[in-house]
């Protein structure tokens, strides 16, 4: 705790329980009190001190990051971490690297594609870091199209091998992250072939580089693919690039649990669909959700702490000045992003309970439930990574001049943040993966099949189409009936549109390719369809505690009605609503915020981010951000020498020069 709270006025405004909004924010009482613990035990320990991150260089980042991990396995290790602590350990250590890939990928991966057998063989390898993974799907020529991938797997009945090649330069694999320095092992996605047939991309696990000495084993040639946007950030990472001169592997190391090739070169594939093949990527673009809502929320953290400090006009009598958090501009940037964290949060538990329910089914070999899984994965990623990555930025400019220093840590967390716009599926490619699946479902309404899960709405099609807000004041848009309709006739008539415009053109394809932008639109519409019906449904259940129940209240409103302002075009369009009922939701969001306003600060303090995570001066617990500002400054090494190197070579003879000049003059 701070020993000067300049935040203290505003802490002491705020009208609710903030301890009991920590218990909401993370899930559990158990989960705030483990986390607590990890934090404080990363910022403790001066290992992993980050705060000269942006002044190293690769080199000296990329072995700060070797030693964090070596460090924090260390640490794993002696104090016997639950597996649950283990993670939150690693987040805490706030710097990528090839842990992530390691057991984010590569051990998922297994689990999710390998047999029984396999997974007792490598499994244990891997949790005890004996292997180090990665996973080593995308090429230099494909990334988003997965079937267009081109390394080769063909079988040899001969030694009962496989034998991996890098054909083209196309084929080389290039950016999986960890692969460039760190792995010994990756899963290799690659095209099977056997008997002389092409049977599509399977995983296999292939070893790359020596466990004694490291260096790449024969036929193998791999790298680092090279420095990345901005400075530290994933420049931690050594993503890299990879290629096969024909190397073999057992047979056994294709990994088996989907489909198989046998002794004889036989393929069999196992009675599942092939779509399984993906499931390492749903279950990493679920996890991309909950930490959309992280990043996000360290971002407005920062830009709120920031503004209730920062003070600008509004003295000419000689009183004090405006807090910048007072001005309704900056409460109608900051406090959507405010609300947009929870959102995420709230529906990042919600996609993580569908990802378990949808394993379990799996199981049980029950494949209902996997089109709905895809569609909500890959849509949550992509509308909560691009919200995300934007707000960071919005962030930085409700800090001013001082949010684009690195020390404010918003050029940093933008940095690192933006590829997930990109990684794990680019955005506009799973968009449209959700659209083709709404036009399916569009499809089949009139054959009376029933939408289920989060397309349920659309069988409610006959009153969506035609219904009308019933909002006649702007207290009316508090009630999450009518907010839930207005969202919902919105999204189900701009898929209608979409698909009645589709159908008048030559063939579904072509038709599909020439609406993809309205497509676009109307997987937005849905997915904030989804965001909004998860935080009204979190709302609606007993929330503990003095005041957070009306506080998740007001942001789920705020959520709502600032999309609704923000897309009133789509709203007005479809005819869902009038403009005086658009008019009528403005003015109740302008309400709300004057509602969140005192809360302002309570509500991030509730993230329970310590200093060390946040890495900004900005965002400070105490407030106290003008002495932390100026003693980071004088930390920069151009400030380590009074006169700069490179002032005899190229300052002082420049300043002679004109002063020969002037003197001839
Ligand atoms: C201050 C800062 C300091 C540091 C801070 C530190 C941290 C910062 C904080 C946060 C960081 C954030 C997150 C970190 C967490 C994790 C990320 C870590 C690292 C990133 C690593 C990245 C890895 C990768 O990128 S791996 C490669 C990923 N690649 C892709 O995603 C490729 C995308 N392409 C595809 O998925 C597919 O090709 C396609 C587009 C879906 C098309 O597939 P195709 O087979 O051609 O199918 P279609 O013909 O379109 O469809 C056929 C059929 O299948 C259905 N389908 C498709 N996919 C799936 C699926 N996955 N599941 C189920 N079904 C599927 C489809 O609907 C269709 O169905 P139908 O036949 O019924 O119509
Ligand atoms: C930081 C980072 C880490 C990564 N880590 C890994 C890793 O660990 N392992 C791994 O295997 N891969 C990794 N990747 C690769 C990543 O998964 C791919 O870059 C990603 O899937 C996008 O594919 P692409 O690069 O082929 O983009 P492209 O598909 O070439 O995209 C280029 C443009 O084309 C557009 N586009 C493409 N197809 C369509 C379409 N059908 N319709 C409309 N527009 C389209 C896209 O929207 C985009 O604007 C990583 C990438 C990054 C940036």
């Amino acid at each position: 705790m701070a020993e000067v709270d300049h935040l203290a006025a505003e802490r002491a405004t705020a009208r609710f329980d903030v301890e009991e909004m920590k218990v909401a924010w993370a899930g559990s009482r158990h989960a705030v009190h483990v986390a607590d613990r990890m934090a404080r035990l990363v910022a403790s320990d001066p290992v992993f001190r980050k705060d000269n991150r942006t002044m190293l260089s690769r080199k000296e980042l990329f072995k700060d990051t070797l030693r964090k991990a070596a460090h924090a396995w260390k640490r794993i290790v002696e104090l016997r971490l639950t597996e649950e602590e283990a993670d939150l350990l690693r987040q805490y250590v706030d710097q990528p690297g090839y842990v992530d890939l390691h057991w984010g990928m590569f051990v998922p991966a297994i689990k999710g594609q390998g047999t029984e057998e396999q997974q007792h063989k490598w499994l244990p390898l891997a949790y005890k870091f004996q292997i180090i993974g990665c996973y080593a799907q995308t090429e230099l020529g494909h990334g988003s199209n997965v079937q267009g991938l081109e390394t080769t797997a063909t079988f040899d009945p001969k030694t009962d091998e496989f034998v991996i090649h890098s054909p083209t330069l196309t084929s080389s694999k290039w950016w999986p992250g960890g692969l460039g320095k760190a792995s010994t092992h990756a899963v290799v996605y690659a095209r099977l072939i056997t008997e002389g047939k092409d049977y599509g991309i399977h995983g296999f696990i292939v070893q790359l580089r020596s466990l004694e000495d490291h260096s790449p084993l024969p036929g193998v040639t791999l790298g680092d693919i090279g420095g990345k946007f901005g400075s530290g950030a994933y420049n931690s990472m050594d993503n890299g690039v990879l290629r096969f001169d024909h190397v073999r592997i057992p047979r056994d190391q294709m990994l088996m649990r989907l489909s198989q090739v046998t002794r004889e070169g036989k393929y069999v594939h196992s009675n599942v669909p092939k779509q399984l093949l993906y499931g390492t990527m749903v279950y990493v673009r679920q996890s991309i959700v909950a930490d959309a809502s992280k990043a996000l929320s360290r971002a407005v953290c920062i830009a709120v702490r920031y503004s209730a400090v920062r003070k600008q006009f509004g003295s000419q009598d000689g009183g004090p000045e405006t807090q910048v958090l007072n001005y309704k501009t900056q409460q109608s940037r900051l406090f959507p992003l405010l609300a947009s964290a929870y959102a995420f949060r709230f529906v990042g538990d919600w996609l993580n309970w569908l990802y378990t329910d949808v394993t379990q089914k799996l199981e049980a070999k029950d494949f209902s439930t996997l089109q709905e899984a895809h569609a909500c994965t890959a849509g949550l990623k992509a509308v909560t990574t691009s919200v995300t990555a934007d707000a960071i930025e919005e962030c930085r400019k409700l800090c001013g001049g001082h949010g684009y220093l690195n020390s404010s840590g918003l050029p940093e967390l933008f940095a690192v943040y933006v590829p997930a716009c990109t990684y794990e599926g680019d955005n506009v490619v799973l968009l449209l993966q959700v659209a083709r699946i709404l036009m399916k479902t569009v499809s089949q309404l009139a054959s009376g099949k029933q939408p289920v899960g989060t397309m349920a709405y659309m069988g409610k099609v006959q009153y969506l189409m035609q219904c009308k807000s019933a909002v006649s004041s702007a207290e009316d848009w508090l009630n999450p009936d009518a907010i839930q309709e207005a969202f919902e006739a919105r999204a189900l008539r701009m898929a209608v549109n979409c698909a009645q415009n589709i159908s008048q053109a030559a063939s579904q394809e072509e038709g599909f390719y020439e609406r993809s932008p309205d497509l676009l639109e109307a997987a937005v519409a849905h997915i904030q369809l989804i965001i909004v019906t998860k935080f009204i449904e979190k709302v609606h259940q007993e929330i503990p505690g003095h005041g957070v129940k009306e506080q998740l209240q007001a942001l789920c409103n705020v959520y709502a009605l600032y999309i609704l302002h923000k897309h009133l075009g789509d709203f007005l369009a479809t005819g869902c609503i009038t403009p005086r009922q658009g008019a009528l939701a403005n003015e109740q969001l302008g309400k709300l915020y004057a509602q969140v306003r005192p809360n302002a600060v309570a509500l991030v303090d509730a993230f329970n981010y310590t200093d060390h995570y946040l890495g900004s001066v900005l965002g400070r617990y105490d407030g106290d951000v003008y002495p932390a500002l100026y003693e980071e400054a004088w930390k920069d090494p151009l400030n380590e020498t009074v006169v700069p190197e490179g002032y005899h070579e190229y300052l002082r003879p420049l300043i002679k020069q004109q002063q020969l000049k002037l003197s001839r003059l």
